[in-house]
């Protein structure tokens, strides 16, 4: 545990005792929080009997601290933090206002949106069997579960949840229907007065509820994590089920006990896997922090996959969600889906053109590129994931994300980028086909012997049904290509011509399509960024000086730099929706974009580099290029014509660039 003395700010309002819980009945509001002298009486509408601060709306017309004292809880505290200690972890969630105003729809109950209680159950097999993801809360006898859920109501006053000043006041699991939404659980608390049959109602629940997308562990802010609590968040482990902690009843904590139960709270959740990092502070009582958790539910309730959410236009039609905006419909995501794997598949098809089959086929058979490209795809990229992740220090689940990252097979964007480079276009379609098929067996194996440190190995889904597609649309076009060109070399030419300036069109504005249409992914952390920044380069530098040592052509070095930087980030993307809660997203899914967007921006630099390199030294990188053009038996000429330069263009005398008349021979 850390010195708490030297992260808490000496403070004359920091009291010296840790606790002033106080026990049951005791219902004293005793708080250093601005905003605690609110109390339920003072504040309940006279007509419908609802907190006045129940709604956004309401209590947005306070002073701007105090708002933001009931917004974000946390900031209240932060001024007694040490400079040293470091406050990140409690601020990951930071949902924009609007997001916040807009979360609560979700809990106005109106007549096509009804909040109301459901039934009761004793056993697992009592518990009625809904569609809704269902969200429940569990915490030791008189934490405050039933309060929180009523202030979570306050909108629906007429919602009736029973809460009482003695522990073990609820008995059973009290199932509560928020729309079409989702279902909220009602937990008997465990510890003092639990019900006698608490394990074999909570546990198997808890285990086995296949809609039970996330679970609220209560913690008192006042005492802290419990023994209790310990097992419970051990079960959640176990059971391998999101979860996330609230602490409970900061109205009545003192802002130094407060920060040391957060504290040592924060040490044991930075250990945990299935854990959000960020504990949630809330007081039912002045309704500090519920706002926050209301906006959680509009994340989490789509959770594993956020794009199909439950209903976009309620639950996540904010800036800061993760699901697109409400114009990206269906049809809308559906066009584009098939307009780029159109798109794709032309872009390869053209790419074809360049391939022939006996020369792929001779990569196949004698396969030192695609043996070094092996080794630099899944050795060097996994392993340089890894060390990036320690030496950035980043959060687990943001690791996990990076190597993941590192474990992918090269995507399509290589090919057409190796053209621009005078790669070895056999070898680069070789290399992205075999990486694809490799990536079945070595991406588990990869994730295995990198991500054990953080997560059990079985958490991560790997879709092997969109590595398949991707093969399938990468083989089908390519060697619809090389047949063409076979028949038709003359059009190939043009065709190949046409596809190279697309493609690299086509990579561009998949990248800026996917900067804006997730614009909002991407506040992360600085070091995700420098990250996403460095690791393409890495990756290509790395590749290059790997085949160069190994005694390849430079043409050759530049193919197999390409396939070791260029990731299937789509591919990343689609594993971590698929693995990790919205929460998680929120941290990570910027990162696949963030790299895209650099190996974009880096092979943009070289292409660059070396174009004008081309122009300027004339016939002499082509002359090194050739050297060693020979593991296939081609006639001399033909082999130095043919992996060297792809054919689009070519230096005149001049230097200038044109389509090159001889290539037609190939
Ligand atoms: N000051 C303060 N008191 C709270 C807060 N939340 C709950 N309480 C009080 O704590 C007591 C227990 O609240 P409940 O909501 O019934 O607790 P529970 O966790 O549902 O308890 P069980 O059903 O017995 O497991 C009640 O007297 C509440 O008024 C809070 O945020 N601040
Ligand atoms: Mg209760």
């Amino acid at each position: 545990m850390k010195d708490e003395s030297s992260v808490i700010r000496p403070s004359p309002d920091t009291p010296s005792s840790s606790s002033d819980e106080g026990g049951p009945g005791r219902e004293t509001v005793v708080s250093d929080l601005s905003v605690a002298y609110y109390s339920v009486t003072s504040f309940a509408h006279p007509k419908t009997g609802a907190h006045k601060l129940a709604s956004f709306q309401q209590a947005s017309l306070l002073p701007e601290r105090k708002l933001q004292g009931l917004l974000f809880p946390f900031t209240e505290l932060e001024p007694y933090l040490a400079k040293t200690a470091t406050s990140g972890q409690f601020q990951l969630f930071q949902p924009s206002v609007e997001d916040i105003a807009r979360a609560e729809k979700l809990f106005s109950p109106s007549a096509s949106h009804m909040i109301d209680y459901h039934t009761s159950a004793v056993r697992i097999d009592h518990a009625p069997s809904l569609p809704q993801p269902e969200v429940c809360f569990i915490g030791r006898s008189n934490v405050g579960k039933s309060s929180l859920i009523r202030a979570l109501f306050s909108l629906a006053p007429e919602v009736e949840v029973r809460v009482s000043k003695t522990p073990g006041h609820t008995k059973k699991m009290n199932f509560f229907k928020v729309g079409k939404a989702f279902t909220l659980v009602d937990m008997p608390g465990y510890g003092y007065k639990a019900p006698q049959d608490f394990v074999e109602m909570v546990e198997p629940y808890l285990d086995t509820r296949k809609n039970l997308v996330r679970t609220f562990l209560l913690v008192d802010g006042n005492v802290g994590l419990q023994k209790a609590d310990m097992v419970a968040l051990e079960m959640c482990e176990e059971f391998r089920r999101p979860y996330v902690v609230v602490v409970t009843k900061i109205d009545k904590c003192r802002q130094g006990a407060l920060l040391s139960s957060l504290l040592e709270l924060q040490e044991t959740l930075s250990k945990t896997a299935g854990c959000f990092p960020q504990p949630f502070l809330v007081s039912s009582v002045n309704f500090s922090g519920i706002y926050l958790l209301r906006t959680d539910f509009t994340f989490s309730c789509p959770l594993r996959n956020p794009f199909r959410s439950i209903s976009t236009e309620i639950l996540c039609s904010g800036t800061s969600c993760l699901v697109p905006g409400s114009d990206d419909g269906e049809v809308t995501r559906k066009s584009i889906s098939i307009f780029m794997t159109v798109m794709v598949s032309l872009v390869m098809f053209a790419m074809g053109c360049n391939v022939e089959a006996r020369k792929l086929w001779g990569h196949i058979r004698r396969p030192w590129g695609i043996a070094i490209g092996f080794l630099c795809q899944f050795g060097i990229m996994p392993f340089t994931a890894f060390a990036l992740s320690l030496a950035f220090n980043v959060l687990p689940v943001q690791a996990i994300v990076i190597i993941i990252m590192g474990c992918c097979p090269g995507g399509s964007s290589s090919n057409i980028i190796a053209y621009w480079l005078d790669g070895d276009m056999d070898l680069s379609i070789s290399m992205t086909t075999c990486s694809s098929v490799f990536a079945m067996g070595m991406m588990p194996l990869c994730l295995l012997i990198y991500t054990s440190v953080w997560i059990p190995a079985d958490t991560i889904q790997i879709p092997y049904r969109s590595i398949g597609i991707t093969l399938l649309s990468l083989l089908i076009p390519v060697g619809l290509g090389s047949l063409f060109k076979r028949n038709f070399p003359n059009v190939a030419k043009k065709m190949l011509l046409i596809g190279s300036i697309l493609g690299v069109l086509f990579i561009i504005a998949i990248t800026v399509v996917g900067a804006v249409q997730y614009q909002s992914s991407w506040t992360v952390s600085s070091s995700l960024w420098i990250i996403g920044a460095v690791y393409p380069a890495l990756g290509f530098v790395l590749g290059f000086f790997m085949a160069r040592f190994v005694g390849f052509p430079w043409h050759r070095c530049r193919t197999i730099a390409l396939e070791t930087g260029f990731q299937n980030s789509q591919l990343c993307s689609t594993i971590i929706q698929l693995s990790f809660t919205a929460e998680q997203l929120e941290l990570t899914f910027a990162f696949p974009l963030i790299y895209r967007l650099f190996q974009l921006v880096v092979a943009g630099m070289f292409v660059g580099g070396y174009q004008i390199y081309k122009r300027r030294c004339k016939g002499s990188s082509s002359e090194s290029d050739c050297q060693d053009v020979d593991d296939e038996k081609l006639p001399s000429k033909d082999k130095q014509k043919y992996a060297l330069e792809n054919g689009g263009f070519v230096c005149d005398e001049n230097g200038k660039t044109g389509v090159k008349p001889k290539i037609t021979q190939l």
